[in-house]
């Protein structure tokens, strides 16, 4: 699933527009509709969830059934008859004129349309906040299919209606013929508390900085009811790019996105303030999106299998042997920090790779043995006092040489020569290098992009405050657009980006972007970014290509958080270590 800016939907809702000739019109109306079935839904899902109806969730209640099922008897077009069901169609008498009328009855059934049917509709009353843009526009094109299902609706413009223009203009004139009562801020009182819903249609990709004047009264009186709030596109006040939130910011129970997904819905906290997202199709081929260089998916098995070419079942050949799966050189841990290490090892050995060897410094090693069985441990000299130093560069670089992958950081602490420790790993090894922890800190220290390289890939893993320091900004300033900063320093510097946090960003030196949607709260504990570290190397020995690994790594490893969290009495009992276990 593409993951669009608002400036790439404005082209290619020009390109379908103008080279494709849909009526600008046209759309309105599917988002109008997209958005009142949504409305519909919600609806159906609050009257299920307090009782009122049994049948409500199914959307098909019995009210429903007996007034719509309409029932034709015969071939013939003989008789048709509404609103009394099924017991008609029992009344077959073999007449359709065919010789040897053994046949069973054809029975046929004509439904209405059954997204856009409520039952106990007259019990609602939404309120439609519509500002002057093309967002107002979907909103009052939704009006129209919710008072067409019965639905009491109540237009409420942000702006004096006569400033609508082009199909905004439309729909208001179409509500208006329709006798669809309106208010107007400013002018008429507005009754929130009377309501039990209401369609955000204030702003959309259009809107820029805070919302102003009428836009941020309504906002926040939206907000004030309580009542739940169906966006149209975007929540009015989120930045549809990076998912900041201006003041006021409506908080909705339902996004009904349209056409392609919004960056500024997958990136926090928009991503909170959107509740619900539901992307609905308004005919804007998806295809489009591609040709035009849309660079940023959802990360979902079918982006992984079709577009990055990963083998999601992860098949083994029966000839396979530990040869066959790769061998992981991991340099981590030290003495505070030796569980560090000893996660990304046994992360790497359970996402299936052959061989681990890790490399730790020589006095830890006394302590680790048999912590890990399948592990091979490698003593690369160091300090007595189990830290690293600069001398074990050699070492490393001796063992890493021989490996598939080589991965650092975890654990790895700080120490004299430290940046010119990584520096030799760095132009020394040509394999796959995975970097984490403080081998990004040192990284950051450092100007590496005048390093020589060999011409390999590598991996960084940053969480937020990592990154910062990668990137010099402030921690506010990574969050404020992971997307676009992940996207920018990937580019920029050659890398595979890995963006830890809740929705992890994964971002190619091409600039192609993948946003994570697996993980669990729960997941926020100390040593989960080992075990992706772990996870990544481990995907690289089996011979995955840089981006493949990190993406299928990432979305892996949420995987075996949620499943973690769910096999635990609670999410908050979970730890690194039930991750591994649940891969
Ligand atoms: N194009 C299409 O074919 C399709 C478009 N679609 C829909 O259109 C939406 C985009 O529509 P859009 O481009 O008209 O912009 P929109 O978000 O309605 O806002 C513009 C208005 O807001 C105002 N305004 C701006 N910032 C403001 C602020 N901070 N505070 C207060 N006011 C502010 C601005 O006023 P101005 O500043 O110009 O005076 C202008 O009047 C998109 O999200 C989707 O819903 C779909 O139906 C598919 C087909
Ligand atoms: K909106």
């Amino acid at each position: 699933m593409d993951l669009v800016t608002a400036e790439e939907m404005r082209q290619l809702d020009r390109t379908t527009i103008e080279k494709l000739g849909i009526p600008a019109i046209a759309l309105m109306e599917n988002a109008g509709r997209a958005i009142a079935e949504e409305v519909i839904a919600l609806c159906r899902r609050r009257q299920y969830n307090s009782g009122n109806s049994v049948h409500a969730d199914a959307g098909h209640g019995s009210d429903w059934g007996m007034e719509s099922d309409i029932v034709r008897r015969g071939s013939n077009g003989g008789s048709v008859t509404g609103g009394t069901g099924r017991s008609i169609g029992g009344g077959w008498n073999g007449s359709s004129g065919v010789s040897g009328g053994a046949q069973p009855p054809q029975e046929f059934r004509v439904s209405a349309d059954r997204a856009l049917t409520l039952d106990h509709a007259a019990a609602e009353h939404w309120l439609i906040l519509a500002g002057k843009g093309n967002n107002g526009g979907d909103g009052l094109a939704a009006a129209r299919h919710l008072r067409e299902a019965g639905l009491a609706v109540t237009l409420v413009y942000a702006a004096a209606p006569q400033t609508l223009a082009g199909e905004a203009a439309v729909q208001r004139d179409a509500a208006a013929a329709l006798g669809i009562p309106a208010v107007v801020h400013g002018r008429d009182r507005i009754d929130f508390a009377g309501c039990t819903g209401i369609v955000d249609a204030l702003l959309g990709t259009g809107s820029a900085g805070e919302p102003r004047g009428a836009y941020a009264d309504l906002i926040a009186a939206a907000n004030a009811s309580g009542k739940p709030i169906v966006s149209a596109d975007i929540p009015s006040g989120l930045d549809a790019d990076t998912g900041a939130l201006h003041e006021p910011c409506i908080h909705a129970a339902v996004t009904v996105c349209l056409a392609l997904l919004k960056r500024g819905l997958v990136q926090y906290p928009g991503a909170g303030a959107a509740g619900r997202v539901v992307v609905r199709s308004i005919g804007i081929p998806a295809a489009l999106a591609r040709e035009a260089g849309v660079q940023a998916s959802l990360l979902t098995p079918e982006v992984l299998q079709t577009r990055l070419g990963v083998d999601v079942s992860r098949r083994r050949s029966p000839e396979g042997h530990k040869g066959t799966y790769g061998h992981v050189l991991l340099a981590a841990g030290s003495l505070s920090m030796s569980g560090a290490g000893l996660l990304a090892a046994r992360a790497a050995l359970r996402a299936g790779c052959g061989l681990v060897t890790w490399a730790l410094p020589a006095a830890l090693l006394p302590y680790v043995i048999g912590a890990a069985p399948e592990i091979m441990l490698a003593a690369a000299g160091g300090g007595e006092d189990g830290t690293w130093n600069a001398e074990t560069a050699a070492e490393v670089l001796r063992l890493g040489g021989k490996r598939d992958v080589v991965a650092t950081g975890p654990g790895l602490g700080r120490f004299a020569g430290d940046r010119e420790w990584l520096r030799m790993l760095w132009e020394g090894i040509s394999s796959p290098l995975v970097l984490d922890a403080d081998a990004l800190n040192i990284l950051a220290e450092c100007n590496y992009t005048e390093w020589s390289s060999p011409g390999r890939p590598v991996i960084l893993t940053p969480h937020p405050g990592e990154m910062a320091r990668l990137a010099g900004v402030s921690t506010p300033q990574v969050q404020r657009d992971r997307i676009g900063l992940a996207q920018a320093y990937a580019v920029k510097h050659s890398v595979v980006l890995v963006l830890k946090g809740s929705h992890t960003v994964i971002a190619s030196p091409e600039g192609e972007v993948y946003v994570n949607a697996t993980g669990h709260p729960g997941m926020g504990t100390g040593g989960a970014g080992d075990v992706l570290t772990g996870m990544i190397a481990g995907l690289l020995a089996q011979g995955m290509d840089a981006v493949q690994a990190a993406a299928f790594g990432v979305y892996l490893h949420g995987l075996a958080g949620e499943r973690a969290a769910g096999s635990r009495n609670h999410p908050s009992a979970l730890i690194a270590g039930d991750m591994i276990e649940a891969l």
